[in-house]
């Protein structure tokens, strides 16, 4: 594997990466963000090339695998109070961020692989992983695949099986393009009054879904389509958290307890007050929550 730092492949005249610090951690609320250079690396996986931003240099490393449609900087609002003590990690799934045009179609198997190459990439043995949404389904896939990477598993507002609705919003986007999958999504995400006062978290949001293209947007709820989890979670042996939102439509309280209840001996919380994005919402709440479990 080959880690690159932006300042490398800047130098190497690699246009696309310049891009990266003129992005969206400045429009971000700056009191959740010290350094707003963050340090990014760049990654080549088996098949594509991603980005890894980087926060906080000794200490346990922690990995944070993002929502569908989103990018490693829904993190940005928690990383750099997880970081204190701690080295903190958030990558592109393929076919998002600068991940976009990755192959596809692809399996939650492939973005198992993609995560446990992250982690070898950034010389990390064994990381505490956290996964919100989609973020979660890769997380748990990759931890019945390879336990032994994991120091602990934290699962936010996610699910163990796929459901139903998952090829309608892969189509939806292929015929009805991507503007049309903005408010439904949203719905799903934040809560009304959130949306009411579209913040920055909530343009960062639209501006993703609606900069994102169909066909990685198609191929990342088919390959969700195929998580198979379920049985293997039981058999897992992690330090494991099940954190839901209280007011998340999507994946209700209910369906978090139901993980919690299929992984012995894993904590349950329930976030008050919280949507399905729980970091972009409620940032504090969760990073306390994560510190807590951590610790
Ligand atoms: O509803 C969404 O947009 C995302 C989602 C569905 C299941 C899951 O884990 O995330």
């Amino acid at each position: 594997m080959t880690v690159t730092s932006l300042a490398d492949a800047r130098m190497r005249g690699l246009a696309t990466w310049m891009s990266l610090d003129t992005g969206f951690p400045r429009q971000l609320d700056t009191t959740t963000v010290v350094d707003d250079q963050p340090q990014l690396h760049r990654v080549r996986l088996a098949d594509h090339d991603t980005v890894v931003a980087q926060r906080g240099d000794s200490g346990p490393a922690v990995l944070l695998v993002h929502a569908l449609g989103l990018d490693w900087q829904m993190w940005e609002p928690v990383m750099d109070s997880l970081a204190v003590g701690r080295r903190v990690f958030a990558y592109d799934v393929r076919g998002h961020g600068m991940a976009a045009g990755s192959p596809s179609p692809y399996t939650m198997a492939d973005t198992a692989r993609d995560l446990i190459g992250v982690l070898d990439a950034i010389g990390v043995e064994r990381a505490h992983v956290v996964g919100l949404s989609f973020g979660g389904g890769i997380a748990q896939t990759a931890a019945v695949a390879a336990p032994e990477r994991f120091a602990s598993l934290a699962l936010l507002a996610t699910t163990d099986v796929p459901f139903d609705a998952f090829e309608g919003r892969a189509s939806s986007g292929e015929t009805d393009g991507m503007a049309a999958q903005v408010a439904p999504s949203l719905t799903r995400w934040f809560t009304a009054n959130a949306l009411a006062v579209n913040g920055e978290s909530v343009q960062y949001a639209r501006e993703r879904v609606l900069g994102g293209n169909s066909t990685d947007w198609a191929a990342a709820w088919r390959a969700f389509k195929g998580l198979d989890v379920r049985g293997r979670l039981a058999g897992l042996g992690l330090p494991t958290l099940v954190l839901a939102g209280e007011h998340d439509v999507s994946t209700t309280p209910e369906i978090m307890r139901g993980i919690a209840a299929r992984i012995p001996g894993s904590q349950f919380r329930v976030l008050p007050g919280t949507p399905h994005m729980q970091t972009l919402e409620q940032p504090g709440l969760v990073a306390a929550a994560l510190a807590e479990f951590l610790r």
